[in-house]
């Protein structure tokens, strides 16, 4: 079995407190349960402040060091004079060893484009970081058919000149908007088997993994897993509590 990766973004939640509370409560977990990880590979994306917190708890907790830590965003250059920006060799001195690059949220609201997201990939990789690069079209492009032209373009944009080495550094997560948050719905097998089929196509074996992401839980976790070409799932709500993210590895791993 190849090795599925499943794991959260806590996007802007959670305090300091909390996330050294959750990093405990998932390493003790996975200390019990080796069986939850063999073939099964963890990661907790945290907001930045979090990062080192997460790091210590993982790294004096037994279990915790089968997670990978990610930060949800870093900037494409090294350092300087960019206010409010936080750099990768930043992230990974703060323990991150993954940095996820261009969720719909950053796209939508931070003008995330295909050419930052290139950008970042390679700093990402540049500084011996995975890249995990998010992919997914709005509702209406949906409706209109045109799903998989939306995603090939923004991965390949970001991808293209990319060698397999460099390409074996990086996921890929389709998330398409409308699954997403509070008002998605997750996609059902159906609607994922096209845009599944096309990225395994393009990058089926040259990328780490391609994974689902988008109200995943755990009554759809093992139909959404079962889709040809879905080798692991991004999740959010679901996982914000550690337990969720424990019985998401369960049905992962089983
Ligand atoms: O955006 C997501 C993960 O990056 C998915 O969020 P939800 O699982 O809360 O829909």
């Amino acid at each position: 079995m190849t090795t599925r990766w499943v794991g959260t973004s806590w996007k802007m939640t959670k305090t300091l407190a909390e996330a050294r509370d959750y990093a405990a409560g998932l390493a003790e977990a996975l200390a019990e349960r080796p069986e939850l990880t063999r073939d099964v590979q963890p990661f907790v994306i945290p907001p930045h402040t979090a990062l080192t917190t997460v790091r210590d708890t993982l790294a004096q907790t037994p279990g915790g060091s089968a997670v990978v830590l990610g930060a949800q965003n870093a900037h494409w250059e090294d350092a300087g004079a960019w206010t409010g920006e936080i750099s990768v060799p930043q992230v990974a001195d703060a323990g991150a060893r993954l940095v996820e690059i261009g969720h719909s949220e950053r796209r939508e609201h931070f003008a995330e484009t295909v050419q930052s997201t290139g950008l970042k990939v390679r700093a990402a990789l540049r500084h011996g970081l995975l890249a995990l690069l998010c992919v997914g079209e709005p509702e209406e492009v949906r409706a209109a058919g045109g799903s998989t032209t939306f995603i090939l373009d923004q991965a390949r944009g970001a991808l293209d000149g990319l060698d397999d080495a460099a390409l074996g550094e990086v996921l890929l997560a389709y998330e398409p908007i409308w699954a997403i948050g509070e008002h998605g719905r997750p996609a059902s097998p159906e609607e994922l088997a096209g845009p599944f089929a096309a990225l395994q196509e393009e990058y089926g074996g040259r990328v780490r993994a391609v994974l689902y992401g988008g109200s995943v839980n755990t009554d759809n976790a093992a139909e959404l897993l079962a889709v040809p070409g879905v080798d692991g799932l991004f999740v959010g709500r679901a996982a914000w509590e550690f337990q969720g993210l424990v019985r998401l590895l369960q049905i992962a791993a089983a």
